[in-house]
């Protein structure tokens, strides 16, 4: 994969904002050049080799549209659209990936709402399968009147050249906007996309961020929807799995385990990741239930699966989360059900995942969540290591060994009568705490690095450098979202680095602006512009950043010199002249 550079619009490198609301008479200029070019070219004076203003993708998609498809130019307004039958088929084959997506596309559509922006998504052949534009009026109007909708076939060959079917065909990121696009209709448009990929490596849809300005677009966007398609593509490959952990145990390859962490490639080197690794190992030796407590994307279910692969590797690692499904399908879901016990029921009956964790484990993510009157059922499957499935009488024995996890805090739970007592301590022989990533201390760069080489080998660039402030960024910044948040963000800015470093302003806005303006409230934020030569406000909050460094490197190390030096990437002299400036001793 190319650089983002190669992919965005140069429109939009001129026009070189996403925060302008007007295009100045050099844009228009542009935009009219762009759209002369393009009728030279399809009516033969100008020849596809002596193109330049434009990518040269872009100008062979207009060739496709004109000599291939016979798209008109002019009155293309209305894509054609799938039958309602059609649709719900389509619908119906592209529930994984609509699964996958939608929460990042709820996620996304919070960030959208302000810049406006619309959030589409089609499948692999440019059918839409999702349009989400907010309160966003305007969008709602030209998306009715373009059949930007649900169903709406959009393709080059429907409406010519345009950002989500250029993706498709490239198969990778694209921006396209104003005159980019074939059609008159869309001169006003922008849209950037990103393709997502299954786990076999075939095309399964497009992500795209698209709005009727062509100002509203910018390389963040790209970027954005770069991330988030490779988050839905992580989740959809997860699902992938999770279909496999249906499969019930005795059609499985003896030795075939869903679970892919092991101990030993879970990352943390700080001492309390250390501590929590060894207490995981030991507790993963003898049979008893295990109870995972941490934040959200600390990694439970890393410990889960490898605590698996430790105690009963040849046999199915079946997970749950009990957030995730509608109450009123989470008992079914868990225990199964007999032929025919409720409308809707397949007619043979289905096994429940207890079942399918036969021999193998079990593993129950937000346990918090599970409604207490099937608290009471699991609790008696654990005590009597049977199960009835609903709508039975028949009592199955089953041999799994339970692993739950939480982010709540279940003793209080259990205080304010939500959560069983009983159950609680069941399920909790052995505890697990998680400790958050901002409390990890050198995991987080460690992380941060492993992630960025990750990912720069998997686009095929040169692996970039972290620069010091945003290391400094880093160390300070909360980590709400812990390890899951870290990799989109390493993600985000690795799709955004440029010369082969990342600085601050190339992670996600959240994370620059928490740690300038939330903190130092006279602090530019660092997106503002280039770190190195900033004016004295950002050297401030530059100054800010560091000194919130050291102090956290020096508690997380005990203030042992030697490791906080290493961490902070400075001699451990510097160490010291910063200490002394910042009067950080004279603190502890
Ligand atoms: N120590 C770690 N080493 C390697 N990868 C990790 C580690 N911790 C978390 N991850 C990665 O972070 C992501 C989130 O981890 P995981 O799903 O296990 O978190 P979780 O605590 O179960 O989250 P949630 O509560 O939201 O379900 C995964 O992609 C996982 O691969």
């Amino acid at each position: 994969m190319l650089s983002i550079e190669n992919y965005l619009s140069p429109i939009i490198r001129n026009i070189d904002s996403s925060l302008r609301f007007e295009l100045d008479e050099a844009d228009i200029v542009y935009i009219d050049k762009v759209r002369q070019l393009k009728l030279d070219l399809i009516n033969n004076r100008v020849k596809l080799k002596d193109v330049d203003i434009v990518r040269l993708d872009i100008a062979e998609s207009w060739l496709r549209s004109f000599q291939e498809y016979h798209v008109d130019m002019q009155d293309c307004s209305k894509a054609p659209a799938l039958n309602q039958k059609a649709f719900s088929k389509r619908v119906s084959e592209k529930e994984k990936l609509l699964k996958a997506a939608e929460p990042y596309i709820e996620q996304l559509e919070s960030i959208a709402a302000n810049t406006h922006c619309f959030i589409m998504l089609t499948d692999e052949q440019g059918v839409i399968l999702r349009v989400v534009e907010g309160d966003f009026q305007e969008a709602k109007n030209t998306n009715t009147q373009l059949q930007l909708l649900p169903g709406g076939v959009w393709t080059e060959a429907t409406v010519g050249t345009c950002s989500h079917a250029l993706s498709i065909f490239l198969q990778c990121p694209t921006q396209v906007c104003g005159s980019e696009h074939y059609c008159e209709s869309f001169s006003h448009s922008s849209c950037s996309s990103a393709p997502i990929f299954n786990a076999n490596g075939g095309l399964e849809g497009v992500l795209s961020i698209a709005s009727p300005y062509i100002q509203r677009q910018s390389s963040h966007s790209l970027g954005l929807v770069v991330s988030t398609a490779w988050a839905i593509q992580n989740e959809i490959q997860l699902l992938g799995k999770n279909r496999l952990y249906a499969i019930p145990a005795q059609e499985r390859s003896p030795n075939h385990s869903e679970a892919q962490f092991k101990f030993k490639e879970i990352l943390g080197e700080s001492a309390a990741m250390l501590t929590t690794i060894d207490n995981a190992r030991k507790f993963a030796r003898i049979e008893a239930n295990i109870l995972i407590q941490g934040e959200s994307g600390t990694g439970k279910e890393v410990f889960a699966q490898s605590i698996h692969n430790e105690s009963r590797p040849r046999g199915p690692f079946v997970a749950e989360n009990c957030a995730a499904i509608p109450r009123t399908l989470i008992e079914s879901e868990l225990f199964g059900y007999e032929g025919g016990s409720f409308t809707g029921a397949e007619r043979q009956g289905r096994i429940g995942k207890i079942e399918q964790a036969n021999g193998g484990t079990l593993f129950l993510d937000e346990i918090g969540d599970m409604p207490l009157e099937l608290q009471a059922v699991l609790l008696r499957v654990i005590e009597e290591k049977k199960v009835k499935r609903v709508g039975g009488n028949r009592s199955i024995p089953v041999d799994f060994r339970l692993i739950t996890a939480t982010n709540k805090d279940l003793l209080k739970l259990t205080r304010n009568n939500q959560f069983r007592e009983d159950l609680y301590y069941r399920i909790a022989t052995f505890k697990i705490c998680i400790p958050p990533l901002r409390e990890r201390g050198g995991d987080i760069l460690h992380l941060a690095e492993h992630y960025i080489k990750l990912y720069a080998q998997k686009q095929k660039i040169r692996v970039p450098s972290l620069s010091k402030t945003a290391k400094y960024m880093l160390l300070k910044y909360d980590w709400p979202g812990n390890v899951r948040q870290l990799q989109n963000a390493v993600l985000y800015a690795v799709t955004m680095a440029k010369n082969g470093q990342i600085r601050p302003e190339d992670f996600p806005s959240e994370i620059v602006l928490e740690n300038t303006q939330a903190n130092n409230p006279k602090a530019q934020p660092l997106t503002s512009g280039k770190v190195d030569d900033c004016g004295k406000d950002k050297i401030t909050s530059i100054n800010e950043l560091e000194k919130v460094a050291i102090e956290r490197a020096l508690q997380q190390t005990n203030n042992n010199i030697r490791i906080a030096s290493e961490l902070l990437g400075m001699s451990k002299s510097t160490l010291y002249r910063k200490i002394k400036e910042y009067d950080l001793f004279l603190k502890n």
